[in-house]
């Protein structure tokens, strides 16, 4: 009997391209890979003594003979590579239409009736690079009070405005007008707030990034657990992408450490179910940032956190080392990539050393997890939980 199933997404650590990557404009993706050849290496023995070196595929680091875990890859079903299409694999369900995306920013009437809501111009309404646009248009934004809308390759409607010139909570408020708006016919998967602080040429950002997701479009396996009076606790940005559906508890986090740190907590405490846990600073720090050494670093200071998480697994608790698409920090652009996810089992009732091969959907993993969970299984998804056990 398994108790519990700690899901554990390093946001956008991809391990090499799809198939299909190229018909999404990547050619030779591999977020994992590509950083180790950048870097000249990598330190992670820990996610190596787990297979991560034996996932058929992985490169820049070798297998070892006994792993602890079981270990494979799952390739992406969706037709998308954000966050939200690829969270939502994870937990049972497949985006076939992709989610709207503006290349060419939003349209006026759109615009207009939403800076009316808000009662304040806009500045930007183009696709760019959080950081660089908070640099461009930073100046004018202190001058104006006008917020910067900006959007990516991900279906995004994203909202920047100094601290000190829109509050926080002026700004969240300025977020639910955005969702409410957005929803129809103009619809984007998150509309996402950007708070900085600083003065020009020295903007930071600041973690009271929130996220508006639109709900799921179908039960998930967290509403699934949750109906069936499981815990489903969301640690960083989880309970965001659901929008809040099928989550029973969560905290939100300030960084990496943080997200680790928050994760041990709850495995400390007695609950049961789901505890789903995303590290965004991978992706949002270093992956748009295209900074390999960054992410290099970020990967070596997960792993050797990596052990006080696995010490903490109770004797029927599981971990579910995985990812949710790939950002390569050495390929073109600041935008997501298509990639294969790892996936590491590991836990006291988990065989060692099982591949679990390439699965064909991150659902795999939703499946798996309801089956580990004798829970019913989502509408989607092949359970590999005979392998494992
Ligand atoms: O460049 P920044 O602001 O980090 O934004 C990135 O983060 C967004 C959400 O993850 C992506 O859509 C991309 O636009
Ligand atoms: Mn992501
Ligand atoms: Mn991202």
């Amino acid at each position: 009997m398994i108790n519990r199933v700690n899901i554990f997404v390093l946001d956008s650590v991809g391990i090499g391209e799809l198939p299909d990557s190229p018909a999404f404009g990547d050619k030779g993706v591999d977020t994992f890979g590509n950083i180790v050849k950048a870097c000249g290496g990598i330190q992670i023995p820990n996610l190596l003594k787990l297979g991560f070196g034996n996932i058929e595929g992985v490169k820049g680091v070798d297998a070892i003979a006994a792993p602890l875990g079981a270990y494979g890859r799952a390739a992406e079903k969706s037709n998308g590579k954000d966050t939200t299409t690829g969270h939502w694999e994870i937990a049972g369900l497949h985006i076939e239409q992709p989610f709207q995306t503006y290349p060419e920013g939003f349209p006026k009437f759109i615009m207009d009736a939403f800076e009316e809501k808000i009662g304040r111009k806009t500045l930007g309404n183009i696709p760019a690079s959080g950081t660089e646009i908070i640099e461009q248009l930073g100046p004018e934004h202190m001058k104006t009070g006008s917020p910067i809308i900006y959007t990516s390759a991900d279906s995004v409607f994203q909202i920047a405005a100094h601290e000190e010139i829109i509050p926080i909570d002026e700004l969240y408020q300025i977020c639910e007008i955005a969702r409410e708006m957005l929803m129809g016919e103009i619809q984007v998967a998150r509309v996402i707030a950007r708070p900085f602080i600083g003065s020009p040429g020295n903007f930071e950002r600041t973690s009271n990034r929130r996220d508006y997701s639109v709900s799921p479009f179908e039960p998930t396996l967290l509403d699934i657990a949750k109906n069936n009076g499981l815990d489903v606790i969301a640690v960083g940005k989880i309970e965001d992408i659901f929008n809040g559906q099928g989550i029973t508890e969560a905290v939100h986090t300030k960084d990496n450490m943080d997200g680790i740190d928050q994760t041990i907590e709850y495995l400390k405490r007695d609950s049961k179910g789901i505890i789903f846990t995303n590290l965004v600073d991978f992706d949002a720090k270093y992956g748009h940032r295209r900074d390999p050494q960054g992410y290099r670093q970020a990967l070596e200071a997960f792993d050797l956190r990596l052990p006080e998480l696995l010490e903490r697994l109770k004797e029927d608790d599981i971990i579910i080392l995985t990812a949710d698409h790939g950002n390569d920090p050495t390929y073109k652009g600041t935008d997501h990539t298509r990639e294969y996810i790892p996936i590491l089992v590991y836990g006291k009732k988990v065989k060692q050393n099982v591949n679990i091969g390439t699965r064909t959907s991150f659902a795999d993993i939703a499946a798996t997890v309801a089956d580990l969970l004798s829970i019913e299984k989502p509408a989607i998804g092949t359970s590999f939980k005979e392998l494992i056990i």
